[in-house]
C-alpha cells in the first residue's frame, strides 16, 4: 500500500517491475486468513500444455503473475487465440503455426522450456531460445535434449536457440541421469503423441507433474504411473480440449506458513493441499512452531524460543528447494546453529548477502548456509536476485525492525500474487514505490 493507503498499478513482472521497489516496515504481526492461488510451477507448463490439443482448452484457478502473462503472449506469439481473465484463461490452438521463437519473451522465465516439448509434439519440429528463469547456479537441459532424442528428435544448438526435428516420433524408454522437474514433464509433452510406448525412468514426482498428466488425460492422453518415478505413455493420434482447474500453489503457501511462523498470531492459509507442505511443516513442528493442518487449511501460530534446524532440500517429498530461501530466514530467530544445505542447486545463497546487511548471522561454505541465532534483524536496503530470494527478504523485513526497501521486486512478480495485498490483508505494513532515476541507476549498476 502507498503511504496515502492506496495499492500502486503493477505491471505484473513487465519491464515496469524493474522500476518498483517494495518497503516493508516490520514489527507488526500477522493475522487472519490467507487465500493461496493455483500453482505457478503447474500453470507454466499446463499453458503450454494446451496447444497439444485440437480445440478450446479452458484453465481455471490460474496464479496472476507475470510468468503466465508471459506464456500467454508465447501462445499468441504462435498464432493461438487467448483470452485470458483473471484466473481464467481459454486458449484455442486451432491457428497455430510452427513459428520460431527465440529470444526475447523466452528470456523472462524458465518454462518456456516447455514450449519445446509442446512444439515438438504437435508439429514435430521446434525453434525455441535458451530460457531465463531465476539465476540458481547452471541450469542445464541436457536430460530434456536426451529425451527429446530417444523419441527421434534432432536437437542442435545453434546460437542461442535450439532446434528440434523429427520425421516421426517413436516411444522410447528414457532413463534420467538426474531427476528433473522440467525434463519429466517436456518429455511428457513430446511423447503423448509419439507413436508406442514411452517409459520414463527416474522420473520427478511433484505433485506439478501429476497437475499436467491430468490435463494431458482429460485431453485423452494416455499415462500412468505419475507420482511414481516410472511413468508410462502411449501415445495417441489426437488430443482434444478440455476444462481444467489447476492446484493450489505449494510454494507460495509455504511462504506464507513461514511468514506466519515468524510473525503469526493465528493466521490461516486457506485453499492448499496439506500433504504437499509435510516436508516443511515436520521442520516446523522439531523448530518448535505451533501448526494444526485441517482438510484444505493450515492454522498457525509463531511460538517464541524456536529451536535450530538441520535442513537438507530434496527433489519431492523431500524438504523444496523453492522453500530453502525463505526458512533460512526463519531461522536466523532460531537459537543456535542451524545449517541448511542446497542439493538441488549449487549457487541458491544470493539472498545471504542481503540478510547479513540486515543484522544476521549467516555464512556461506560450499552448499550449505551456517545460520547462528537468534538475532535482530534491522530495516535495510536490499536487492531480491531471483523469485525465491525476494520472498525471503520480504520475510525478513516483515520481522525487522525499521523499514526495509527490496529491489528487483520483477523477479517476485514472476511467481506471488498480489503479495502485498495478501499481506496488508494479513495486518502487514508493505507497499510499493517507484524507484526515483538515481536508484534505477544505482540497481542497473549493481
Ligand atoms: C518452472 C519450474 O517448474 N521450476 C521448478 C523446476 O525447475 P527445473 O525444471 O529447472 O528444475 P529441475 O528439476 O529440472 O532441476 C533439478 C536439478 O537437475 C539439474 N538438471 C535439470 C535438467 C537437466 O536437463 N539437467 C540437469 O542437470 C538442475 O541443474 C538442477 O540441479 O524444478 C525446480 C526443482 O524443484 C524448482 O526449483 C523450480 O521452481
Ligand atoms: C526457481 C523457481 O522458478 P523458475 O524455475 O521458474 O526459475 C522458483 O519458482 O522458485
Amino acid at each position: 500500500m502507498g503511504r496515502n493507503g492506496t495499492i500502486p498499478q503493477r505491471d505484473n513482472g513487465g519491464s515496469e517491475s524493474l522500476m518498483d521497489k517494495l518497503m516493508v516496515e516490520g514489527g507488526h504481526p500477522l493475522q487472519g486468513k490467507i487465500h493461496i492461488s493455483g500453482a505457478k510451477n503447474s500453470a507454466v507448463a499446463l499453458i503450454p500444455a494446451a496447444i497439444l490439443a485440437d480445440s478450446e482448452v479452458s484453465i481455471d484457478n490460474l496464479p496472476k503473475i507475470s510468468d503466465v502473462e508471459t506464456l500467454a503472449h508465447l501462445l499468441e506469439d504462435i498464432g493461438a487465440s487467448v483470452v485470458h481473465e483473471g484466473t481464467h484463461m481459454s486458449i484455442n490452438p486451432r491457428n497455430i503455426m510452427p513459428m520460431p521463437l527465440p529470444n526475447g519473451r523466452v528470456k523472462k522465465l524458465r518454462a518456456s522450456y516447455y514450449m519445446m516439448g509442446a512444439m515438438l509434439g504437435k508439429f514435430k519440429k521446434a525453434a525455441i531460445g535458451l530460457p531465463g528463469g531465476c539465476n540458481l547456479g547452471p541450469r542445464p537441459i541436457d536430460q530434456h535434449i536426451k529425451g527429446f532424442e530417444a523419441l527421434g528428435a534432432k536437437v542442435t544448438n545453434e546460437q542461442g536457440s535450439i532446434f528440434l526435428r523429427a520425421d516421426k516420433l517413436t516411444g522410447a524408454r528414457i532413463y534420467l541421469d538426474v531427476v528433473s522437474v522440467g525434463a519429466t514433464i517436456n518429455i511428457m509433452l513430446a511423447a503423448v503423441k509419439a507413436e508406442g510406448r514411452t517409459i520414463i525412468e527416474n522420473a520427478a514426482k511433484e505433485p506439478e507433474i501429476i497437475d499436467v498428466a491430468t490435463i494431458l488425460t482429460s485431453m485423452g492422453a494416455k499415462i500412468k504411473g505419475v507420482g511414481t518415478n516410472v511413468i508410462r505413455i502411449d501415445g495417441v493420434s489426437e488430443l482434444k480440449g478440455c476444462t481444467h482447474s489447476i492446484i493450489p500453489d505449494r510454494i507460495e503457501a509455504g511462504t506464507y506458513i513461514i511468514a506466519a511462523a515468524a510473525m503469526g498470531q493465528e493466521v490461516i492459509i486457506d485453499n492448499i493441499i496439506p500433504d504437499h507442505l509435510e516436508s516443511l511443516t515436520a521442520k516446523l513442528k522439531e523448530m518448535g512452531v505451533h501448526i494444526e493442518a485441517g482438510d484444505d487449511q493450515m492454522y498457525i501460530h509463531s511460538s517464541p524460543g524456536l529451536k535450530s534446524a538441520d535442513i537438507k532440500t530434496l527433489v519431492y517429498p523431500g524438504f523444496a528447494t523453492d522453500l530453502q530461501q525463505p526458512i533460512t530466514v526463519l531461522l536466523t530467530q532460531a537459537k543456535g546453529t542451524s545449517m541448511v544445505t542446497d542439493t538441488i542447486y549449487t549457487s541458491r545463497f544470493k539472498h545471504i548477502d542481503e540478510l547479513s546487511r540486515m543484522g544476521a548471522d549467516v555464512k556461506v561454505e560450499g552448499r550449505s548456509a551456517i545460520i547462528h541465532g537468534p538475532t535482530p534483524l534491522e530495516g535495510a536496503s536490499v536487492k531480491a536476485s531471483d523469485l525465491r530470494a525476494g520472498a525471503a527478504l520480504v520475510i525478513a523485513g516483515l520481522m525487522a525492525k525499521g523499514v526495509t526497501e527490496i529491489t528487483g521486486v520483477e523477479h517476485i512478480d514472476r511467481g506471488y500474487e498480489d503479495l502485498e495485498e495478501k499481506l496488508v490483508a494479513l495486518g502487514a505494513k508493505i507497499w510499493r514505490e517507484r524507484l526515483t532515476t538515481d536508484e534505477v541507476e544505482q540497481v542497473k549498476s549493481s
